[in-house]
Parts: C-alpha cells; structure tokens; sequence
C-alpha cells in the first residue's frame, strides 16, 4: 500500500468531521508531500511494545498513566516544559506503581496533541467572530484574523516540534535509575492532513502504522464507527484508544470493538471513558457489562477532565475535587464488576499554572486553587490542566483506592 492510497476514501465511509477549512488546497498537497517524504517519528517496533504493554493492562496485571497538555503548542517544546511535565508523569507512575504493586505504562500526550476538536467551528469575543482555534498545527491561539486563518504549513512546524519533543524525553536529565522508565507518546488523530501522509508500512508484515505517535486515539466527537477517523484507526497496527462519553450506548462501544478490534488482541483497544464525575456510577456499570459479556479484551482508562469543565468568570476550569471524584466513581464501579480499573488519563503539566481550581494539601496555594487565582498563570491555549502540585496531590489519592491485579502476576 502506498503513502498516497491513504488519501483515497472508502467505499462507505462518512467524511471526517472537525477538519480544517484550508484557504490554498494546493498548499496542503504541498505540505503533505513534504510530509510524506520526512521519517516517521516512531516506529513498528516500539508501537508493537506498548500494544503488549497495554495487553497486561487490559488483563488486569498493569496500570496506564497517560497525561499532558490538552493543546500542545510548538513555542513549548522547550527541555523545560517537556522535561517538567515527563518527570511529573514518572513520578506519579512511580507512586501508582509502588501502591498497586503491579507496572504502571507511562504515556504522555506529548509530540503530536497539536490538533484540536472543538465544539463550535467559531469563537465570538466582544461581538468579533473568528474561527476558533484549533490547535497549533492548524491555526494560531491568539485572538487575530491572521492567526486563526488555517496555514497547512504549520503541519511542519508540528512534525519539528514533535521531533523534538521526543529527543527530549529520550534525553532526559533526571533518568537515573531509580526514574529510569520509558515513556510512549499519544495524540488525538484528528488531522487527517497531518496523519495520512506519516503512515508508513511496515517493511516487515506490509501493514501500515501511523508514523506520528506510539497510541493513538479517537476523540468523543470523532468516534462514529463509520467515519474517517474510525476507519483509519482500523487500519494501523499501532494500539488505538476511543474517547466514550455520556451518551454513548453499550451497542456503540460494541461496533467499535468489532471495527477496531476483530482478532479480539488484547492491548489493541482503549477505551478512555469521560462521562463527568456525576454520572460514571450511573453509566459505566452497563457499558462495562456488555463489553465483558461480548468477550471483547479491552483496556479501561477514566479520563475525569473532560466530562468536569465548568466555566468561572469567563474562563474554562475544572474542580480537582470533581477530578477525584469521576476517578473514584470509576474504581467502584470495576471493583463491584470484577473488572480492571486500568489507568487514568489526566490533561496536567509539569509546571506551576493556575488553570484547575482546588487541590491544595502542601500546595503552593495552601487553600489550592482559588478562582480568583485564575488569571495569574492559566496559560493552556485549550483545556485547563492540573499544575504540577495539583497532579501529584492526585496520584496520592488515586494511589490509596488500591487495585489488586485480577490475575497474579508472575
Ligand atoms: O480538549 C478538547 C476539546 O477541544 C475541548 O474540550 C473542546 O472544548 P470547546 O467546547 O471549548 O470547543
Ligand atoms: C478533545 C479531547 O477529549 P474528548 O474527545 O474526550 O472531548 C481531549 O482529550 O483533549
Ligand atoms: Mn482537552
């Protein structure tokens, strides 16, 4: 198969939604060309790794972190905000992984969250209406017509500043012994510009892998099994993961189990569930359940930010108690299935910032996170994140809800 088959629709196929609309198509070609002439930025062998890796978690015998920015932006793949955010990931997967007494797999949203999928295509700020921003390699943050125009060129800047971003992790200062541990990588595949021209075969079995990150996933507006994103997840041979929210059916989660996972393999499909910490003991326990009674292997992972936004005073947030709360709810619910609690999926950094509210036991806020602390440094360009404090505060608590391995390891 060869890179430009990829761009071919599938018979039946609905077309992927939340893309850009690029103002020179003949600019994309461009960028994609040079795109698919540049090296993947990982390969087979490793994504092959953290499939196997995510197969001890979906049997019970591992725990995922995964965790990072929402929006990554390409100014910040600077050895300071990377190292910041890996290091806090370690140690918490480090704290997770002495309390569960199993492996944690520690994968951050890292060197590829540069594309976003946001709920309204425009934003309207003091009655001026722009496109809304949709992530670094498509458009610019700032309020201005010229940075929310879409520039396919920015795709380039993505793929350096991803490169980078990995020669960060590889080289980590603080990888002594004691921290030694890899990390993977995971992104949202929404830009379909960018995905398609970095999948490459593999020279060994002829089937194609997304070149861009270790696990990919589909986002909660992105899921339809029978669109774009969902048929393209089908054919890589990298683990995939699917956001599941609220609305979602047990049926729905039992299609994309077939489309993404035929040979039923264990670690090749995540689900990510994000209902909102009011509502996962009401929902989970059925999705759950029938993906249990299908016999479909799959890992189960809470994300407990997407489903908790509120906005304060003008600003997007989240409240750390809600946070712990949608953990803990997700816990329950697997310990009174019998099933496997298998990792948390967390938008945090590793830096000081003051985007999520509350936290605050030996914080730097000792109160935490006040809303009128807010403005001083909510510097995410999309969702707010837990700050460095806020995310080890997490992980102890996470770390004292215990999970005994379903089936011994050794
Ligand atoms: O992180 C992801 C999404 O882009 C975000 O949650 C959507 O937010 P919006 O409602 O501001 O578009
Ligand atoms: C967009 C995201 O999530 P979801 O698809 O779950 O809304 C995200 O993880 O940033
Ligand atoms: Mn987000």
């Amino acid at each position: 198969m060869s890179v430009s088959q990829f761009s071919v629709p599938q018979a039946g196929v609905r077309p992927a939604e939340q893309q850009p609309q690029w103002p020179d198509p003949e600019e994309v070609t461009r960028v994609r060309q040079r795109l698919a002439g540049l090296p993947p930025l990982v390969g087979p062998d490793d994504c092959d790794r953290l499939a196997v890796l995510l197969g001890e978690v979906a049997r019970g015998r591992a725990f995922l972190l995964q965790g990072g920015d929402c929006a990554e932006m390409v100014e910040r793949a600077t050895p300071a905000a990377v190292h910041g955010t890996v290091e806090t990931l370690v140690r918490l997967a480090g704290t997770l992984e002495r309390a569960f007494g199993m492996p944690v797999v520690t994968v951050g949203r890292l060197a590829g969250q540069y594309a976003k999928p946001r709920s309204s295509p425009v934003e309207t700020v003091h009655g001026r209406t722009l496109p809304a921003y949709r992530g670094d390699a498509v458009n610019g943050a700032a309020f201005t017509p010229q940075e929310r125009t879409p520039d396919p060129r920015r795709m380039l800047r993505a793929y350096e500043a991803a490169a980078t971003t990995l020669r960060l992790v590889a080289d980590r200062p603080e990888a002594g012994p004691r921290t030694a541990r890899e990390v993977f990588v995971s992104h949202e595949a929404l830009l379909m510009d960018y995905e398609l021209p970095l999948t490459r075969r593999d020279a060994r079995t002829g089937r194609p892998y997304a070149g861009s990150g270790h696990l990919l996933w589909a986002g909660e507006r992105t899921r339809d099994p029978q669109g774009a994103h969902i048929a393209y997840l089908a054919r890589i041979g990298n683990p995939v993961a699917v956001k599941i929210g609220p609305g979602a059916r047990p049926d729905d989660l039992l299609r994309l189990a077939r489309v993404l996972n035929p040979a039923a393999v264990p670690g090749r499909l995540t689900f990510i569930v994000r209902t909102g910490a009011g509502t996962v003991r009401r929902v989970l326990p059925d999705l759950v359940g029938a993906v249990a009674d299908a016999g479909v292997p799959v890992a189960w992972v809470c994300d407990p930010m997407h489903g908790n936004t509120v906005r304060v005073n003008g600003r997007k947030t989240r409240h750390f108690d809600d946070v712990y709360e949608e953990i803990s709810g997700f816990f329950e619910v697997h310990r009174s299935l019998g099933t496997h609690p298998g990792g948390v999926h967390l938008e945090m950094t590793g830096a000081d910032v003051t985007e999520c509210l509350g936290g605050g036991s030996g914080a730097v806020w000792s109160a935490g996170v006040r809303p009128a602390d807010l403005p001083s440094r909510y510097e995410s360009a999309c969702d707010p994140r837990l700050n460095r404090t806020q995310a080890l505060e997490l992980g102890r608590l996470v770390a004292g809800l215990r999970t005994p391995p379903l089936v011994p390891a050794g």
